[in-house]
């Protein structure tokens, strides 16, 4: 059960059964031989790099001190030569063959391994953001922008990470310090005791050390946390902080904000270089006291002390060599550890977007939608918004395969208490028709139109279109037979003549100009400096609230909807914009079913219904004449937008939301 801080995001991340797993399971066919190939390849680097102190040893002995055989260990001594100089001759090639093998392998691995972790990395992304793009309208109303941009950026970088780092180091560090301890007590079991005593040290240290460490990375990243927020509003609230005459605030406020994250990484540093030291200076002391124990052994020619048998020159040169290198694959215990948990809330993460349900989608068995008319019915229609909270709480209790089932769909248990928006609403647009919806704001009068799009499902009662349930035809194919004009008008980068083919990709040039004429677009954009390729957007030239405008006109002419859905501006522009404006809206209405929002009620006198919408409910209804008969609340409206301010003001307080 969620807390009250939490989105239902969270509750979907914490119901993933291990994430990790699951993450193998889902992107590793496919891509497992990619991973084999490392791992082996890994393998067999590690493996290579102990031959060079092995046959150095060997060497040491046979051929310099001229003591012993030349024995290696694995390799059968028939295999090995006996004379002298062949010895010395082998153990160079066999030394400068070792170098070139850990060289390659290491090569190998490096491609494999990465191939492996970013093509996962790569395929995560892709189906997060395919995911991203098909969730309902209610995922977004939470702006929870912010989560699924840092599932896309940082955690499918952890997972890439702990997929070709992690990983591969484990195994660095299996075969290593197995490796290792292995051939020293092969060589020598005593000296190996004095030697390998330092590991289980080395790992206790580590552990501590990851024990310690942690609360500060915790921390540490809400502190990122903290400070990224404070950026992001910041920015989003320039006009304010502008106007107001607030830049020292905000700065103060960052300032805090990232003092705050200062300290706390100083707090994680501070400790972090105890570690490395600390394992360094545990590797020195297991280096001298082995130095010590077996340089008695050579110069006293007996074991010293507790000690028994004998020790050669060379086994004494590769348990100096050896020990050196059991450092550095376990200092990267903690990294490991620290991948590892980082990867696996990462993963968590991308299941919990993923298993995010999506109650607005297509109908098993679609029925077709074609050739449509443009009558559109709405039967008693009933709606509220729940909120994430309540939709998480609902959710929690139903299940479904690894995810959860709530939503505002009608039966969930947390929309019980919310707040209905949209009551019993019923009226009926035949083809060509134009339905006004006026109303206080906050009425419902946008809820109302977005039901028909399927931005969200209704509660109860039924949208149709042409007779159809909106929910039992193709998304895709009710929303091509719609075209929505709204108050805010998203440009994305790219060229003009990009936004407005937007939906329609495949548009000529001469449909795109053609549509610019029809919006009275043509003129100003054949000014801007490129016409139609101008760019807009974020990086692109700006245009003003009434070009662009203009220029979603365009891409609904381009569209060639037999229904419109208008959600008036309320920006003001200046009057020969609005005239034109309002000359292409005209000419875009005509012959097609229009619902239309109006604020200033002179745009709509000539609708065929004019609904008045009042705290979710139908209040009156009728065309212009006669509800100025009935004297109601629209008479009032009118009057106040022809008449007196004062008016006005006291019609809102009346149908106050
Ligand atoms: N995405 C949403 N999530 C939750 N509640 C919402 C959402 N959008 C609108 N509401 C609420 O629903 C009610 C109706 O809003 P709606 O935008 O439909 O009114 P409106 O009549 O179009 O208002 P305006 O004239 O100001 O645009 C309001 O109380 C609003 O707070």
């Amino acid at each position: 059960m969620s807390t009250e801080d939490e989105t239902p995001f969270d509750a979907y991340r914490e119901h993933v059964d291990r994430p990790l797993w699951r993450l193998f399971r889902e992107y590793g066919p496919g891509r497992l031989s990619w991973f084999s190939i490392g791992m082996v390849a890994n393998f067999l680097a590690r493996m290579a790099s102990l031959v060079p102190p092995l046959v150095l040893g060997a060497a040491i002995d046979a051929v310099f001190v001229g003591e012993g055989d030349y024995s290696l260990p694995v390799v059968p001594n028939a295999w090995l030569p006996t004379e002298s100089l062949e010895q010395f001759w082998f153990s160079i090639a066999a030394i400068a063959g070792a170098f070139v093998a850990v060289a390659l392998f290491t090569w190998i691995y490096g491609v494999s391994a990465n191939l492996f972790a970013h093509s996962v990395m790569h395929a995560v992304r892709v189906d997060c953001f395919r995911k991203m793009q098909n969730l309902d309208m209610t995922f977004f109303d939470d702006k929870q922008t912010g989560e699924v941009m840092a599932v896309l950026n940082n955690d499918t970088q952890n997972l890439e990470r702990f997929l070709d780092n992690a990983l591969m180091n484990s195994a660095r560090l299996l075969v290593m310090v197995g490796g290792i301890a292995g051939v020293l007590f092969y060589l020598n079991w005593q000296l190996a005791a004095v030697t390998l005593v330092a590991v289980p040290v080395m790992f206790a240290f580590t552990l501590w050390f990851m024990r310690v460490i942690e609360p500060r990375y915790v921390r540490q990243r809400s502190s990122v946390g903290w400070l990224n927020t404070r950026l992001e509003n910041s920015l989003s609230g320039m006009d304010l902080t502008k106007t107001t005459a607030s830049e020292e605030y905000e700065v103060s406020r960052v300032r805090k904000a990232s003092k705050r994250l200062f300290d706390d990484t100083m707090a994680v540093l501070k400790l972090s270089y105890v570690y490395r030291p600390g394992m360094e200076l545990l590797a020195g002391l297991a280096f001298a006291a082995t130095f010590l124990v077996g340089g008695l052994w050579l110069t006293n020619g007996a074991a010293p002390g507790p000690f028994t048998g004998t020790l050669s020159v060379g086994d004494f040169v590769i348990f100096l060599f050896l020990t050196q290198r059991i450092v550095a694959p376990l200092a990267e215990v903690s990294n490991i550890v620290d991948q590892y948990e980082n990867a696996k809330a990462s993963s968590e993460r991308v299941f919990g977007l993923r298993d995010i349900p999506v109650y607005v989608s297509d109908p098993v068995d679609p029925e077709p939608l074609e050739d449509v008319a443009g009558r559109v019915e709405y039967d008693d229609v009933t709606f509220s918004y729940a909120t994430g909270e309540q939709r998480a709480i609902g959710g929690s209790e139903a299940s479904g395969d690894g995810g959860l089932e709530a939503g505002n769909g009608g039966d969930g248990d947390g929309e019980a208490d919310a707040e209905i928006v949209v009551e019993d609403v019923s009226f009926t647009a035949e083809p060509g028709d134009t339905v006004a919806l006026v109303g206080p704001t906050g009425a419902g009068k946008s809820t109302v139109l977005k039901l028909l799009l399927r931005l969200y499902d209704v509660d109860d009662g039924e949208i149709r279109v042409d007779g159809h349930d909106v929910r039992d035809v193709h998304l895709a194919d009710l929303r091509e037979s719609i075209g929505y004009v709204s108050q805010e008008t998203f440009l994305f980068d790219g060229t003009i003549a990009d936004n407005i083919r937007y939906g329609h990709f495949d548009a000529s040039d001469e449909a795109v100009r053609e549509a610019a004429k029809a919006a009275q677009a043509h003129e100003f954009i054949e000014d801007l400096p490129d016409g139609y390729e101008t760019r807009v957007g974020e990086r692109g030239v700006k245009l003003s609230g009434g070009q662009r405008q203009r220029i979603a006109i365009a891409r609904t002419v381009l569209q060639d909807p037999e229904i419109l859905i208008l959600d008036e501006a309320t920006s003001a522009v200046d009057t020969k914009t609005e005239l034109l404006i309002q000359q292409s809206i005209d000419r875009l209405t005509e012959g097609r079913t229009t619902l239309a929002i109006a604020h200033r009620l002179s745009t709509i006198r000539e609708a065929d219904v004019i609904l008045v919408l009042e705290g979710g409910r139908v209040v009156e209804r009728g065309d212009h004449e006669e509800l100025l008969a009935a004297d109601g609340r629209y008479a009032t409206l009118w009057e106040a937008q022809a008449g007196t301010l004062d008016e006005a003001l006291e019609a809102m307080a009346d149908g106050g939301d």
